[in-house]
This record gives structure tokens, sequence and C-alpha cells, in this order.
């Protein structure tokens, strides 16, 4: 596991920003183009703040959550605001989103139409992963009801989850559309998902979803 302990969270958010606009930013320079795909929840607001204000060719960027909760966009739980609010503002305004809500009352309703935005822009430039203390990333959680096809190697690049533990239905990018990113981080803060990152490297894919990244993430930790 390739793990990057950090003094403090502040120390944390800073070079980890630097370290995903830097990846960025080679490959605009190659490739003319790229794409960053962001969790949402309680964790990468900082990360978002600081990169927002970094100069980089964003017209060409390409913004991408990894999962959404079907609420309205003007939910506190929306990933989709919390993106627009500290990610697409100052010089980031100028990237483009790629949508994974669009208002209905299921996900089932409109996956087709967002699978196809997000098919046009993967592969993935840059991954960068929440995990929850239960082993979930993106909407992988343990238990949910469609798990084991969103873990298959043939899974459509996005599906609809729901488990328990996620309150609201999910959306989520699968396993082979975040695999298939180019870099990958994962971004945990405290003793609690420390500890579970260790149980994780013990369970199978189905136990502790983050298994999916875990050999070939950078894993940004502080206390
Ligand atoms: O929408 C979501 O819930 C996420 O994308 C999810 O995968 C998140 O990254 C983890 O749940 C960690 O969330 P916290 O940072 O709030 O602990």
């Amino acid at each position: 596991m390739n793990l990057v302990a950090y003094p403090d969270r502040e120390m944390l958010m800073v070079a980890l920003a630097d370290t995903i606009a830097s990846q960025l930013r080679e490959t605009l320079a190659r490739e003319g183009r790229a794409v960053l795909s962001v969790p949402g929840g309680t964790t990468p607001g900082p990360v978002f703040d600081i990169l927002s204000g970094v100069a980089l060719d964003w017209e060409n960027v390409s913004v991408l959550l990894n999962d959404e909760r079907w609420v309205p966009e003007d939910s506190q739980r929306s990933n989709t605001r919390l993106v627009r609010e500290r990610l697409l503002r100052d010089r980031a305004a100028a990237a483009r989103l790629v949508p994974l809500y669009a208002p209905a009352p299921r996900p089932e309703d409109r996956l087709d139409e967002l699978a196809a935005g997000v098919a046009a822009v993967l592969p993935i430039t840059v991954l960068l992963l929440g995990m929850g203390a239960d082993m979930h990333t993106a909407s992988l959680f343990p238990g949910a009801d469609r798990l084991a096809e969103a873990l298959a190697p043939d899974a459509p690049v996005l599906m609809a989850l729901r488990a328990e533990a996620a309150g609201e239905p999910r959306i989520t990018l699968t396993a082979p559309a975040l695999r298939s990113a180019m870099h990958c981080h994962i971004l945990i803060t405290g003793d609690e998902k420390r500890a579970a990152l260790d149980r994780a490297a013990q369970l199978s894919e189905a136990e502790a979803p983050v298994r999916i990244v875990l050999n070939t993430a950078t894993i940004h930790w502080a206390p």
C-alpha cells in the first residue's frame, strides 16, 4: 500500500492539490484535454478551495463526480452543489462539469443519458477518491443491492445502487470506470479511516470495495 502520512490536514490538502494540478497540467500539455473525477462528502472541500485558484488551462478540463446522492442540486447532501460551490469557481469556473444528476424521481430514469455523458469523456486523468469507515468508495457500499455487478470487469461505466448505509439512492462510477484512471489518489483523515484501510487490505472487494484501487492508488492521510 502506497500511503503518504502528513503531519496535519492543511499540509495534506496543499500537497495533494499541488500533485493533482501537476498531473492535470502534464496531460493538458500532451493531449490538450484532461479529466478530473472527484468525491463528494465532507473531506475534500479544502482541496477544492485550493485547486479552484490554481492557474491551469481549466477550459480544457472536464470535471466529473465519482458518485452522486439522488437529491436535488439545492440539497445540502448534493455532491454537485459541493463541487459547484467549492471547485468550479475562481479560475476553475472555466472547467466543464459532466453531470451525474438530472431532476427525476429515480436515478434509473436518467441513467442512460448521464452514462453517455460520462462515457464520452473517459478515461479519467486524475481520480480523487474518498473512503468511508465502512470501506466504501464512490458509492460502492458493502452490502449494496447491485455491488457485485458494479465490481465486475464488464460493468457499465455508471450504475444506480442502493444501500442501507447510503441513505438516498446513489449513482456511481463502477469499478472498471474508476480503474481506468491514469492517476489515482485516496484522501482520508483520522485514525478510524486509517484503521479501516489497513483492515481493507485483508478483505475481499465485496467486503471492502476500496480494495479495487488499493494496489494502484496513492493514499493521502493526516490525523
Ligand atoms: O457522496 C459520497 O458520499 C462520496 O463520494 C463518498 O464516497 C465519500 O467520499 C465517502 O463517503 C467519504 O465521505 P466523507 O468525506 O464525508 O467521510
